[in-house]
């Protein structure tokens, strides 16, 4: 698509292509932007079973964000037959992470396809390189002809869902859903890529005095009442 633009871009008076430039390096520096909104992001993160996506629902309906699991893009992918969907399978079945490219494409796509401006994202970034990738990429939109907007989407803060893995064992195994990896081996495997891999990344936006922490281990409608109606978990974002 950008090979194309640029030999268009070509054919367009001189000034209209210079405006244009200096249009998308402005909205380059400062804004992440999308349809001439701001596109605002909170990353949810914490444990497997911490009950991300539960409260999540919650957000979605008292904030008016668009969720997005990036496990249940995965789950969504496999179902569709993609060309990736049994290396995907094997990879969830075995607590494993996705390679970012997979997972990050999904993610834009989904942004793109959602038109909001404010995004709650749970389950991502998983570990260092779904971070890195993620924040280097640029979501491209062809919001009209002479607005190509390249997006550097970088979160607004971190909700980091703390919980025991005693309570978060018990929730999974409890958890009904039908999903391949709620069985006690892969469950093990998870909690120990949780601690390697993911609660890294929670501390590296920690460093950045970036991470809202909620106690997880309450019963559901305590954590939403103590911390999300207190705007703890979209902090006036609304
Ligand atoms: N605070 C809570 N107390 C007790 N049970 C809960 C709580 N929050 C969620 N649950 C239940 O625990 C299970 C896991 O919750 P949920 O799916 O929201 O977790 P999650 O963090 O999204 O997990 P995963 O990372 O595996 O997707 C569900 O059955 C849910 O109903
Ligand atoms: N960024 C991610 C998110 C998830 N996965 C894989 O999906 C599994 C399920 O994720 P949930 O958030 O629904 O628990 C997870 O265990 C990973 O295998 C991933 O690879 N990358
Ligand atoms: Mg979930």
């Amino acid at each position: 698509m950008r090979g194309g633009l640029v030999a268009s871009a070509r054919l367009l008076p001189r000034p209209l292509v210079r405006w244009f430039l200096q249009r998308r390096a402005q909205l380059d520096i400062n804004e992440n932007m999308l349809g001439g909104k701001k596109v605002k992001i909170i990353f949810v993160l914490g444990g497997p079973g911490s009950g991300k996506g539960t409260q999540c629902s919650n957000i979605v309906e008292h904030f008016g964000f668009i969720h997005l699991s990036a496990g249940e893009l995965l789950r969504a992918e496999i179902n569709s037959g993609s060309e990736n969907g049994t290396m995907i399978d094997t990879i969830i079945k075995e607590g494993k992470i996705v390679p970012s490219e997979i997972t990050i494409k999904l993610l834009q796509e989904a942004i793109i396809k959602g038109g909001n401006d404010k995004y709650i994202i749970d389950g991502f970034p998983r570990n260092e390189e779904n971070r890195a990738v993620f924040e280097s990429v640029q979501l491209q939109t062809l919001v009209t002809y002479f607005q190509l907007l390249q997006i550097n989407i970088s979160p607004e803060f971190v909700l980091f869902f703390d919980c025991s893995e005693e309570e978060m064992e018990r929730r999974l195994l409890g958890r009904n859903q039908g999903r391949s990896d709620d069985n006690i081996e892969t469950i093990r495997k998870r909690f120990k890529v949780f601690v390697e891999s993911s609660l890294p990344v929670i501390e590296y936006y920690e460093s950045k005095g970036m991470v809202k922490k909620i106690d997880a281990t309450k019963p559901a409608p305590e954590v939403f009442e103590d911390d999300g109606k207190r705007m703890k978990f979209t902090n006036g974002i609304t």
